[in-house]
C-alpha cells in the first residue's frame, strides 16, 4: 500500500465534494459511512457497510466517485468497493469485492468531464431517460427536449421555475447531458446563481474580472440554476446582464430556473424582467397522485426493489409537494426492507416514515405555504402578504391568508400577525371577521374560501 495518507485525503475532499450535490439524506446514507481502506498511486478501495451499500453505490454512483477523483487528483484512479466492519476490517463472509466498471472510460466521458469541470458537474443521473413525465411537468419537459435538440433555436431564454425539489434542476442537466451526446464539443456551464455570484465577487478580489468573464461568455450552453437568488444583487444583476446579452447575441442557449415566475422576483431590474420573457417560461407544479405513483415505481425499479402496491400508494398520498422528500422516503424503506431483510408492508412502512409524514403535515398547513397559494389564486405576488400596501385586491386576499392560517393551523393570533409582516393580533382578528361577514353575505367569497381550504387541506 502505497500513500495511504495522500489517497485517504484525497477520497475526503471528494467526499466534500459529493457532499454539495445531493440532498441531506441521500449523502448520509450512502457516501458518509464510506472510508478508504486501501490506496495505491492509482487505485482507491472504498470501505462500505453492507452488501446492499456496495450494489447500491456501485450501480449508480460509482462513475461519478471516479470522475470526481479523478478531477481531485488529476489522474485516472480505479475504483472499487469492500465490505468492512465498524473499524474498517474487512468483513467476513464477503464472497468478492464488487468489481469495478470497465476502464477505461469512453472517450467522450473524458471530454465531458473537462469541459464541465470549469463550471460545475451535471449528475449522471439526471437524464431525460430517467425524469417521469406527468400533466405536471409536460410542458416544461417538452420544452427542455426541444431546446436540447435545437439549442439557441427553439426557445431562448427557456426559464423553468416550480416550488423546490420538483425537478429543475433534472431538467436542466438532462439539457445538458443531451446536447453533450448530439455534440461532445459542446460547452456547457451549469452552476448555481450562488455560485456565480460567489465566483463574481471573487473574481473582483483577485482582479480577475476578465477571466471570470470568459468562463462563462464563451460557452455554448449556459445553464443557471435558482436565479431568484438575484434579487436585491445590483451589482451581480449587471453582470448577469453583460454576461446574458453577449451570449443571446452569439446566438447560445441560455436555460434559468427560479422558484418562481419572473415576475415575482423582488427587486430583479427591469431589464433582466423583460429578457427573461424573450423565450418561453414553463412552470412545473407538483405532480398528481398517478405521476407520483409512476415516479416511485420507475426508482424503486431502478433500485432493484418490489415494493407492494398499497406502500407505494400509502407513500404517493402523504408526500405530495415534493419529489425529493419522496424519493428520500423511498431510499429509507428499502434500505430497511433490503438490510433487514424483512418483507415491507403497510405497517412498518408507516413506522419507518412517522417523521417524514409529520414533516409533510406541517410543510403542508405552514402560514407560509396558505400565503403562497392564496397569492396565487388571486394573482398576486406573495410578497403582497407582508407589504403594508392596501388596495382593496391585495388587502382582501390578504385577510383571507389570515383566516386561513387562523383556520388550518395551530399558530397564535400574535404568529400569524408576525408573519403577515409584523402586523398587530387585532388586525389578524378584524381580518377574521371581515372574512366570516363577507363569506356569509356573498356567495362567490365563500365558494373561493371553501375552495382554498379544500386545496390546502389536500
Ligand atoms: N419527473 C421526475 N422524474 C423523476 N425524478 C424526478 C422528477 N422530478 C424530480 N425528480 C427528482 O427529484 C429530486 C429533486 O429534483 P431537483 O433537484 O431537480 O428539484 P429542483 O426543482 O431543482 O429543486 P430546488 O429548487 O430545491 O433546487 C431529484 O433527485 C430529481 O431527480
Amino acid at each position: 500500500m502505497s500513500h495511504p495518507t495522500h489517497q485517504t485525503n484525497l477520497w475526503e475532499t471528494v467526499k466534500c465534494d459529493l457532499k454539495g450535490l445531493f440532498p441531506d439524506d441521500v449523502f448520509q446514507m450512502w457516501f458518509e459511512p464510506m472510508r478508504c481502506v486501501e490506496s495505491t498511486e492509482d487505485a482507491v478501495i472504498l470501505g462500505v457497510p453492507n452488501d446492499f451499500a456496495a450494489i447500491w453505490i456501485h450501480d449508480n454512483y460509482l462513475d461519478l466517485i471516479s470522475q470526481r477523483l479523478r478531477l481531485a487528483s488529476g489522474r485516472m484512479v480505479q475504483v472499487s468497493l469492500r465490505k468492512v466492519d465498524a473499524n474498517g476490517n474487512p468483513a467476513p463472509r464477503f464472497s468478492a469485492p464488487v468489481e469495478p466498471k470497465a476502464k477505461p472510460a469512453p472517450k467522450r466521458t473524458v471530454r465531458y468531464d473537462e469541459r464541465s469541470a470549469a463550471a460545475g458537474t451535471l449528475n449522471p443521473r439526471n437524464t431525460f431517460e430517467t425524469f417521469v413525465v406527468g400533466p405536471n411537468n409536460q410542458l416544461a419537459h417538452a420544452a427542455a427536449l426541444a431546446v436540447s435538440q435545437a439549442p439557441a433555436q427553439a426557445y431562448n431564454p427557456l426559464f423553468i421555475h416550480g416550488s423546490t425539489g420538483l425537478g429543475k434542476t433534472h431538467l436542466m442537466h438532462a439539457i445538458g447531458h443531451s446536447i453533450l451526446q448530439r455534440n461532445p464539443e459542446a460547452k456547457i456551464a451549469y452552476l448555481s446563481t450562488e455560485k456565480f455570484t460567489n465566483e463574481y465577487i471573487h473574481a473582483i478580489q483577485e482582479n480577475a474580472l476578465t477571466k471570470f468573464r470568459q468562463r462563462y461568455r464563451n460557452v455554448d450552453v449556459l445553464l443557471i440554476d435558482d436565479i431568484q437568488f438575484l434579487s436585491g444583487k445590483e451589482r451581480i444583476q449587471e453582470e448577469f446582464f453583460h454576461t446574458f446579452n453577449d451570449l443571446f447575441e452569439s446566438q447560445k442557449q441560455i436555460v434559468l430556473s427560479s422558484d418562481r415566475p419572473v415576475t415575482e422576483i423582488a427587486t430583479l431590474e427591469a431589464r433582466l424582467v423583460s429578457r427573461f420573457q424573450w423565450g418561453l417560461s414553463a412552470d412545473i407544479q407538483s405532480p398528481d397522485f398517478e405521476t407520483r405513483v409512476a415516479i416511485l415505481r420507475t426508482k424503486a425499479a431502478t433500485l432493484k426493489i418490489d415494493l407492494p402496491q398499497n406502500v407505494v400508494e400509502f407513500m404517493a398520498q402523504h408526500i405530495s409537494k415534493n419529489i425529493r422528500r419522496l424519493e428520500g422516503a423511498l431510499i429509507k424503506i428499502s434500505s430497511y426492507a433490503v438490510l433487514t431483510g424483512k418483507p415491507l408492508d403497510l405497517a412498518s412502512a408507516e413506522h419507518l416514515l412517522k417523521d417524514v409524514l409529520m414533516e409533510e403535515a406541517q410543510n403542508r398547513l405552514n402560514i407560509e405555504g396558505i400565503q403562497k397559494r392564496v397569492a396565487d389564486h388571486y394573482q398576486i405576488r406573495h410578497s403582497d402578504m407582508t407589504s403594508k400596501r392596501r388596495p382593496n385586491a391585495i388587502a382582501f386576499p390578504r385577510q383571507i391568508a389570515m383566516y386561513l392560517s387562523r383556520q388550518l393551523t395551530r399558530h397564535s393570533l400574535q404568529e400569524i400577525g408576525e408573519a403577515f409582516g409584523g402586523r398587530d393580533h387585532g388586525t389578524v382578528i378584524h381580518a377574521v371577521k371581515t372574512v366570516e361577514n363577507m363569506m356569509e353575505q356573498d356567495d362567490s367569497v365563500r365558494g373561493s374560501v371553501d375552495f382554498l381550504k379544500t386545496q390546502l387541506a389536500k
